[in-house]
């Protein structure tokens, strides 16, 4: 990932330049968001001193220049590569895709996530997730599926794409953030349409997940709808292969989810006992892949993923982020087609996805001037969202 503009793949007449920490919302994530996230994980885990010492040392340094690497596990050497061009270089003045990736990359390496020993494995963000699956908002939500018999694809496809405003990173900057926005008056680019006719005869499914919690959920809850309607269906949940921008669902989260929704109430239990099932049979696949925690956009996925995106009859994204690595992290007009940003993908794919951040396209001019009319905000505050579909 470098700092030249980007052409648009549909589109080679257009091109944009990519998004860096130097302004605006960007800057606020590195500035205030990620200080703020490292207190958290001190709080969360009774680290030993070494672990304390390195989380304070990453709170220093992404206020000065960027340095390596300080452990050498897993993917280190890939990683080594990515940085070079930027070591040295302030967190601000590279991608700002790439200046997240390697901030949790390295928050993950100081708690001693990789390095065989007592720490291994521990999900520094494991405290946070587990508040959010024990909180009230799951519990509302689990007690709802009591009546899901009578919802149609339609709201469950607006839960899926609501539940995205509910990721813990996002909280910390925006905690008061309510849940009274209309499910459709904040939808500013709406392919549902065309997505509901395609949902149910999508033989092959794959759904990019996003968050634990208030959003995989009611991510499970679709699936399960898509499973039990035909016999035919596979759902491929393709998750995080480790802890992620806080909230990102993990294979281990996929368990604790599927737990917490066993223990009730009778509705959620059904739909464990179905999933369980799903899963055995192996209709319902959780699948991960490095990819997904790489500093890389989907045109850059490898070989064997863009595979799994072309036999599919449909790739779902979930998130903003998602949203960020398939357009590109880059200031392209918000109303240039979405096709012409996706043009690359090998399949089709649709988006579902709150606005969390700045990229956006697809997005009709007098909607968009409305909105830019509307005063600052209104595209990092979670209360408007896209579905959108492409191939
Ligand atoms: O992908 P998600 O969970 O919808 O959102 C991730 C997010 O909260 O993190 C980034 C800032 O760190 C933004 O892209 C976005 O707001």
């Amino acid at each position: 990932m470098d700092l030249e503009p980007r052409t648009a793949p549909g589109d080679p007449g257009l091109t944009a330049s990519v998004i860096t920490g130097e302004s605006g919302f960007p800057r606020s994530v590195l500035r205030d968001r990620h200080p703020e996230l490292l207190a958290r994980v001190l709080d969360g885990v009774p680290w030993p001193p070494e672990v304390r010492l390195a989380l304070n040392g990453l709170a220093e340094e992404i206020e000065g220049p960027i340095l390596p690497l300080s452990d050498t596990y897993g993917d280190a050497a890939q990683w080594a590569e990515w940085a070079a061009p930027y070591l040295g270089r302030s967190w601000y003045e590279v991608p700002f895709l790439w200046a997240e990736n390697y901030f949790y990359r390295k928050l993950l390496g100081a708690t001693g996530w990789f390095a065989p020993g007592p720490w291994q494995g521990v999900d520094p963000f494991g405290p946070q997730k587990e508040a959010e699956l024990a909180g009230a908002a799951v519990r509302a939500e689990l007690e709802a599926l009591d009546g899901l018999a009578g919802l149609g694809l339609n709201e469950l496809l607006l839960a899926a794409l609501w539940g995205n405003r509910a990721d813990l990173g996002f909280q910390l900057q925006r905690p008061t953030v309510d849940d009274e926005t209309p499910a459709t008056s904040g939808l500013i680019a709406d392919d549902r349409a065309a997505l509901l006719a395609l949902l149910p005869r999508a033989d092959r499914l794959v759904l990019v997940t996003d968050n634990i919690g208030r959003e995989l959920l009611p991510d499970l809850v679709l699936a399960d709808r898509l499973l039990s309607a035909r016999p035919g269906t596979t759902v491929a949940l393709h998750v995080k292969p480790s802890p992620y921008f806080t909230s990102d669902a993990t294979p281990t989260d996929v368990l604790r989810t599927l737990r917490r929704m066993a223990e009730g109430p009778a509705a959620a239990v059904e739909m464990v006992e179905r999933l369980r099932d799903f899963i055995g049979e192996g209709r319902l696949a959780v699948v991960t892949h490095p990819f997904y925690v790489a500093p890389l956009t989907f045109a850059e996925a490898p070989a064997g993923l863009q595979k799994a995106y072309a036999e599919a009859d449909l790739t779902v994204l979930k998130g903003d982020l998602n949203y960020r690595r398939l357009v590109g992290d880059v200031e392209w007009p918000a109303t240039t087609p979405f096709a012409s940003v996706t043009a690359y993908w090998p399949g089709r794919v649709a988006a579902l996805r709150t606005l969390k951040s700045d990229v956006l396209v697809g997005v009709d001019a007098a909607r968009l001037a409305e909105l830019d009319a509307s005063g600052p905000g209104w595209r990092v505050s979670g209360e408007y969202a896209v579905v959108q579909l492409a191939g």
